[in-house]
């Protein structure tokens, strides 16, 4: 399966600048695409990189810096799947369940409406992101053919904020967490719940 994964390389992650430095951005983002590019490989994928502009990767990779839509709809094709470079706790197993829902587009929607993943088989399915853009993913999908759901905390769990940093200190174990524990996060109790804490 052809898997197009899409990737900020110049200013990532801007909703995590409350934590992490520009300089950490980048090594924490470059950590979270490292994790999914195994986990693609591993569920029998075949990753390429979408980026804003070229980095040193051990991968095909095209370069386009137009916006996040117009460049993934300029690469979709029929049995293609893009899967965001920001799930570092994607297993292949997930990635698997996505390559194997047997519907015309699988969307893996993300915590507060977003599109972690997806799988179209559609010639006429086209994203659109941001904005809720599962919902929008649904409906356009529904009315061009059958459309699956992939029920999955993995893939459903984007970093984008300080508070998904939890998620990824709790479930973690590739790389982006190993680098965030390095880089001295923690897990610490705060009125009853776990946060984020820096040594
Ligand atoms: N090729 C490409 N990838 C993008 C672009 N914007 C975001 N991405 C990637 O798309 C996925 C989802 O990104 P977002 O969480 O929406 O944005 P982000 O740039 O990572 O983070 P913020 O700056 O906090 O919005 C990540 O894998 C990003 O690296 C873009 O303009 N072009
Ligand atoms: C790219 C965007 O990501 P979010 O900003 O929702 O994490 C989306 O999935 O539509």
């Amino acid at each position: 399966m052809r898997v197009v994964v899409p990737f900020a390389a110049n200013d990532p992650k801007t909703r995590l600048a409350s934590v992490l430095d520009p300089e950490e951005r980048r090594a924490f983002s470059r950590a979270m695409l490292g994790d999914v590019l195994e986990a693609v490989r591993e569920a029998g994928g075949e990753p390429e990189l979408l980026a804003t502009a070229p980095l040193d990767a051990d991968v095909p990779m095209t370069v386009d810096d137009r916006p996040l839509t117009e460049a993934v709809n300029a690469a979709l094709e029929p049995e293609t799947a893009v899967v965001m470079a920001d799930l570092p706790l994607a297993t292949p197993e997930a990635i698997e369940a996505l390559f194997d829902a047997s519907r015309e587009v699988v969307l893996a929607p993300g915590r507060g409406g977003g599109t972690n993943a997806l799988l179209s088989r559609q010639p006429g399915f086209r994203v659109d992101y941001h904005d809720g853009s599962f919902l929008k993913h649904r409906e356009r999908a529904g009315e061009l053919g059958s459309v699956g759901v992939i029920d999955s905390h993995r893939l459903a769990t984007d970093i984008d904020e300080p508070a998904d940093l939890v998620e990824l200190l709790i479930h973690g174990e590739g790389r982006a967490a190993d680098w965030l524990r390095d880089a001295g996060f923690e897990l610490v109790r705060r009125e009853s719940r776990l946060a984020i804490g820096r040594e």
